[in-house]
């Protein structure tokens, strides 16, 4: 029952987030463009991003190594779905939950449409391609009108070989690690 899952998301939430406090931190400055090249993106072709915090893999590194791309990042708009805006080192404000998020013009949450890869944050992802975010469900109401290929960024250990799902989860169409590289799935 969806219920039963809910509960299985909260208890495997707190048992990754808690590995994820005494993990060593996951820069992972090559493996977003391992999987944007993985998918065929060509240069100036538009990738979905985000600004790492805290425990969770990815850095700067890692976005200013997709420079020959169009690198969008998500802005926080109310409850509904991520909003977006280009990336660009200099142009960066403080936004909720200890984000930056980019300062220039928005795009509109459509603009998840023009990503040819989606670069998605997660605690964890399954073989099946299910993918256990923070619990906002800021990217399950987002990912519904995405286009390109949802590779999801997590460390070897939160690649995992089943999570609770629920229908309202998108699958990813990849998981990328330091270890493993990029891994389609559902595998
Ligand atoms: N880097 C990143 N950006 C993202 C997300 C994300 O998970 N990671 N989101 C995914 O939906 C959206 C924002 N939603 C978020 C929801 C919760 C937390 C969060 O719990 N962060 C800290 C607590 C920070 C604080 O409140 O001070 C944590 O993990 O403990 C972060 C982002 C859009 N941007
Ligand atoms: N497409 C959607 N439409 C409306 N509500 C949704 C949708 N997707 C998720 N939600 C709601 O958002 C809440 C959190 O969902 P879920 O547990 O799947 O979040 P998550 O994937 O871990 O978080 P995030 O996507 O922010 O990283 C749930 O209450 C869920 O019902």
């Amino acid at each position: 029952m969806t219920s039963d899952e809910r509960d299985r998301k909260t208890t495997e939430r707190a048992r990754l987030r808690a590995a994820r406090r005494s993990a060593p931190a996951a820069p992972m400055s090559a493996e977003g463009l391992a999987a944007v090249e993985a998918f065929g993106v060509v240069p100036g072709g538009t990738v979905c991003a985000y600004w790492a915090v805290g425990s969770e893999p990815g850095s700067r590194a890692m976005l200013d190594a997709l420079s020959a791309f169009r690198v969008l990042l998500p802005v926080v708009a109310g409850d509904g779905p991520l909003d977006w805006a280009v990336y660009a080192p200099d142009a960066l404000r403080a936004g909720p939950y200890g984000l930056l998020e980019p300062s220039g013009p928005l795009l509109g949450v459509s603009a998840v449409a023009s990503a040819a890869v989606v670069l998605v944050p997660a605690l964890a992802v399954d073989h099946a391609g299910v993918r256990l975010g923070k619990g906002g469900g800021y990217y399950d109401r987002t990912l519904a009108a995405a286009t390109g290929a949802l590779v999801a960024v997590v460390r070897d250990e939160e690649f995992v070989e089943v999570l609770p799902a629920e229908p309202h989860d998108v699958r990813m169409d990849a998981v990328v690690t330091p270890g493993r590289g990029v891994v389609r799935l559902p595998l």
